[in-house]
């Protein structure tokens, strides 16, 4: 089985540099770097009659990485235009060695981009990792000069990481290149992977520089990708089951006005697998059955605590704020032993009475906590820019603060637990943005969670495959605009059995035509 991709935040990559370089023998990491950007470069972007690049040069080591990649691109005979912004006295040992290589074999330096020349192809080596936008935001040129990249509508390979966004978190807080692909280096970053690294960072190449990073840097964090979720399928089926084996979902919500959000987490739990589903509904004079979805089994909430044999409770979906829904949540909190999803107006009842913060801290059964951004924010106290601004920090807080496993929902979902691991999602996309999706993940993780699956694993293989759901839509451009929290339902549902059962459905009765 393939290792799970580590992620590694700037400090830890320079923590391997320097364990590297400490070595016998230190491999020349900038001139690695560039001649595996070449070669990305030469092999993806380029062609016989696309044979004209671009190069950014920066200030700092990313710069030199670009002298290097120019380097070797002007010696396979491509045409070579670069740029440089810095100041050559002032680059490292490494740098200014790259930069005087590409100058002894005839290439020129440009500080601006020339009026007169076009190109097929531009290299994006002006930051990397030692920016940090917010602390030390770029100036007026360095924008405009991205931009004007931006505005060319060329393929752009990025060197580490697209120049303008922060390797940690993600944020881009001015602007920041739009990559066709990122080769980056030595180990994946999270600011690639969440937030606004999900729109500028393109394709993502990890070229590890023939480190073994895992080996001089034990990882904390990892990437949620389909690798990783497919050592975390529940087993098939066995052909002699019932419904008992599968569980039994309870969900509790649906007041007034809401009950859709408790109905969406229903047919998410139900059709993700779990044995029966149950809505227990808040609303005055709740319906008695959905007609689109008459499998789920609908009651008054009092009705649902009476139940003995449900496996795990999804609390929040229409839940809404009432004293009812409080005290609803108080006696769950206080009384249940099951495994919890809290999603929507649980976390904001929690958010704002401490004393059932106080219990859920306290519970011993498994609890999960699936905030957007704004309840996360809720939840710790603070603003929305905040928790955005550091997503990362935010959902391990959350995780430590309230000994649960969280999903910190939103472009790049992070997983965290109480014992400090954090999981970042590869999948889903902006259809994913309309009401209900997160009605349906709640719904979804409660299915897996009363098959049978650890908490952990639920929350996992349920973000990742709410959001792959998502991705299989656009494949048939059933999205992203218009994309239904309905329909990711049936998709992941597609999505989950081909991934149990493979491609090959096993039919247990069929007519023999050959003769024996
Ligand atoms: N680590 C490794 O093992 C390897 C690293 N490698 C490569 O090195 C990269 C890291 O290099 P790095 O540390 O030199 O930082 P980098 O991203 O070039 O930027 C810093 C420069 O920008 C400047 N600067 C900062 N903010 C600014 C602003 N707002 N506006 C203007 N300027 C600003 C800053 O100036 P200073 O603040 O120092 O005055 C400094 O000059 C890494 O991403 C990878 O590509 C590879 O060679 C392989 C091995
Ligand atoms: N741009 C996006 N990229 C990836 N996933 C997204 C994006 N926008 C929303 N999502 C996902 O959609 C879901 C939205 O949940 P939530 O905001 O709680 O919706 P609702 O409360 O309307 O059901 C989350 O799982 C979130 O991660
Ligand atoms: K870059």
């Amino acid at each position: 089985m393939n290792n799970p991709i580590p992620l590694y935040s700037t400090a830890d990559i320079r923590e391997i540099e320097q364990l590297a370089v400490a070595r016998p023998n230190p491999p020349n990491l900038m001139e690695k770097a560039g001649l595996a950007a070449a070669h990305i470069t030469k092999d993806k972007l380029l062609s016989d009659d696309k044979n004209k690049i671009l190069v950014l040069a920066g200030p700092g080591n990313n710069g030199g990485d670009a002298f290097v990649t120019a380097r070797y691109l002007r010696t396979w005979g491509f045409q070579v235009t670069t740029i440089f912004t810095g100041e050559p006295s002032k680059l490292s040992h490494d740098a200014k060695q790259a930069l005087q290589n590409w100058l002894s074999m005839g290439g020129e330096l440009y500080h601006d981009i020339p009026s007169s020349g076009s190109w097929h192809v531009i290299i994006d080596g002006l930051f990397g990792i030692g920016l940090n936008p917010a602390k030390s935001p770029l100036d007026e040129n360095y924008q405009l000069l991205i931009e004007a990249v931006n505005n060319m509508n060329l393929p752009v390979l990025a060197l580490d990481i697209p120049s303008g966004l922060n390797a940690d978190n993600g944020t881009a807080p001015s602007t920041a290149i739009k990559a066709t692909i990122t080769a980056t280096f030595i180990g994946l970053k999270p600011g690639l992977v969440t937030h606004d690294g999900c729109e500028y960072a393109g394709e993502i190449i990890l070229c590890d520089l023939d480190l073994d990073a895992i080996s001089m840097k034990s990882p904390q964090s990892w990437l949620m990708d389909e690798t990783l979720i497919k050592t975390l399928l529940p087993a098939p089926r066995p052909a002699n089951s019932h419904k008992g084996a599968f569980g039994s979902v309870g969900i509790i919500g649906g007041a007034s006005g809401m009950i859709g959000a408790a109905l969406l987490a229903g047919s998410g739990a139900l059709k993700l697998g779990a044995g029966r589903v149950y809505l227990g509904l808040l609303a005055n004079q709740p319906s008695t059955v959905d007609p689109a979805q008459p499998e789920l089994m609908l009651r008054p909430v009092d009705e649902l605590f009476e139940l003995d044999h449900l496996t795990c409770l999804v609390v929040g979906p229409g839940l809404g704020k009432e004293i009812s829904a409080c005290l609803c949540l108080e006696k769950i909190l206080q009384t249940s032993s099951l495994p919890l999803v809290l999603d929507a107006d649980a976390l904001n009842l929690i958010a704002h009475h401490s004393e059932l913060a106080s219990v859920l801290r306290t519970r011993h059964a498994p609890s999960l906590l699936t905030p957007h951004a704004a309840e996360a924010a809720r939840l710790l106290g603070t603003d929305i820019a905040t928790v955005q601004n550091h997503r990362m920090k935010a959902a391990e807080d959350l995780a430590r603060n309230f000994n649960c496993s969280v999903v910190l929902k939103g472009a790049g979902s992070i997983c965290a637990f109480p014992n400090g691991h954090c999981y970042l999602n590869a999948s889903g996309n902006p259809g994913l943005s309309s009401a209900g999706t997160g009605d349906v993940l709640s719904g979804m993780t409660g299915a897996l969670l009363a098959q049978g699956l650890t908490s952990e694993n639920a929350l996992l293989l349920a973000v990742y495959l709410h959001g792959a759901a998502a991705d299989a839509l656009l494949e048939t451009l059933a999205g992203p605009i218009g994309m239904t929290a309905s329909e990711i339902i049936d998709s992941a549902r597609h999505l989950l059995n081909q991934w149990v059962y493979g491609h090959h459905a096993r039919f247990r009765y069929s007519h023999a035509h050959s003769i024996y």
